[in-house]
């Protein structure tokens, strides 16, 4: 069976916005999805790191220099394929404080090893220094706007969130804007927990581990997680040229869309699998298992988003009779296809 490709996400934000808090948290709460974690460190004492260490099943430190101005297109790919072949189901890239978030994206796009999926571009933002560091560093707003989730964290330190969170949000436009606490975002948002069957040798991961700790489980649920919404559609064939237009004009908030679109236009109807992260999509076809039914399936997560519009939307893209659609009517998704 062909190896499945790893979403590779990269974690940016300003320095002590709560990268490492972030990560621990994901970290922490895995329910058995195995992390790789590239670590960007600054100075002699690789604290982030350290902190870590022993959580993760697979970590590349680097601890000198920032990782978009050290790294190149083959440095990444080289860092990347070591941890996309170690039996991952997510890489996270720690950038420094310093790191550029458009270089890394850039990096990680221009990765050639077919394993690597963009999994997005995460700006953490310090509710509490916001203001200040963004007066001190006005290309804050420009990473702010970049990014494809923008998680406005250490809501607790500040007076008013509800007016800060106005503010992120009216400067992310589209992008979605979760206010947390202690970088608690649902790891769900980043990927997906539902695993086919374990295999039968695993090493232990570090949740693995955990799992018999009922103290560290219940910690985990006591918070509330930034709040986000998922939704899951199922439809019939969808006509391509709308579901083109659907995309293109799909609605800010929506952080991720996955799943299965099928469009039963002749010459097309095998299984294509949708994977979107803010303004990125990606649709692989592949052949249809034996047996499984013909449709559409998709889950599609965000912020501030209107579900029952969503689901009218996807429902108006669906197509009664696929098999009279002109097979020109395929192009506009067809250069989401990788071929
Ligand atoms: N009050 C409060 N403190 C937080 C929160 N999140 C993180 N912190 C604290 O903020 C400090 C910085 O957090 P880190 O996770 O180390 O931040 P970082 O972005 O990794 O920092 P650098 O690696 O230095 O850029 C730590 O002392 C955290 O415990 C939060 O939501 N509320």
């Amino acid at each position: 069976m062909a190896k499945r490709r790893v979403p590779v996400v990269i974690v940016a934000g300003f320095l002590g916005s709560g990268k490492t808090t972030l990560l621990n948290h994901l970290l922490s709460n895995t329910r058995g999805v195995r992390i790789g974690v590239v670590v960007n460190d600054f100075g002699s004492v690789n604290v982030d790191a350290l902190s870590v260490a022993g959580q993760v099943d697979s970590m590349l430190s680097l601890e000198n220099g920032c990782l978009c101005c050290a790294v190149d297109t083959a440095g990444m790919d080289a860092m990347l394929t070591k941890l996309t072949s170690a039996d991952l189901d997510l890489v996270v890239i720690e950038a420094s404080g310093l790191a550029e978030p458009r270089s890394l994206v850039r990096l990680v796009l221009a990765s050639t090893d077919p394993l690597v999926e963009y999994g997005g571009l995460i700006e953490l933002v310090d509710a509490a220094e916001f203001e200040t560091t963004r007066a001190r560093h006005p290309e804050l707003d420009e990473h702010v706007r970049l990014a494809d989730l923008v998680v406005l964290n250490k809501v607790d330190r500040v007076a008013d969130p509800g007016r800060l969170t106005a503010l992120v949000r009216e400067l992310a436009g589209p992008t979605p804007v979760l206010p947390t606490e202690h970088g608690r975002i649902d790891p769900e948002l980043l990927f997906d927990r539902v695993r086919g069957p374990e295999p039968v040798a695993r090493q232990l991961s570090f949740e693995d581990l955990r799992e018999e700790d009922a103290d560290a489980h219940d910690h985990c649920h006591e918070h509330a997680h930034a709040a986000y919404d998922t939704l899951t559609v199922t439809a019939g064939a969808l006509h391509p040229r709308r579901f083109a237009a659907f995309l293109e004009g799909r609605p800010g908030g929506l952080y991720r869309m996955k799943g299965t679109v099928y469009f039963g236009v002749p010459g097309h109807r095998q299984r294509f699998t949708l994977h979107t992260v803010g303004a990125y999509t990606r649709l692989v076809r592949s052949t249809w298992a034996a047996g499984e039914q013909r449709r559409t399936e998709l889950v599609l997560i965000g912020s501030g988003i209107d579900p029952q519009a969503l689901r009218a939307a996807l429902k108006a893209c669906e197509e009664p009779a696929p098999d009279e659609v002109d097979e020109q009517s395929m192009l506009p998704v067809l250069r989401y296809v990788e071929s």
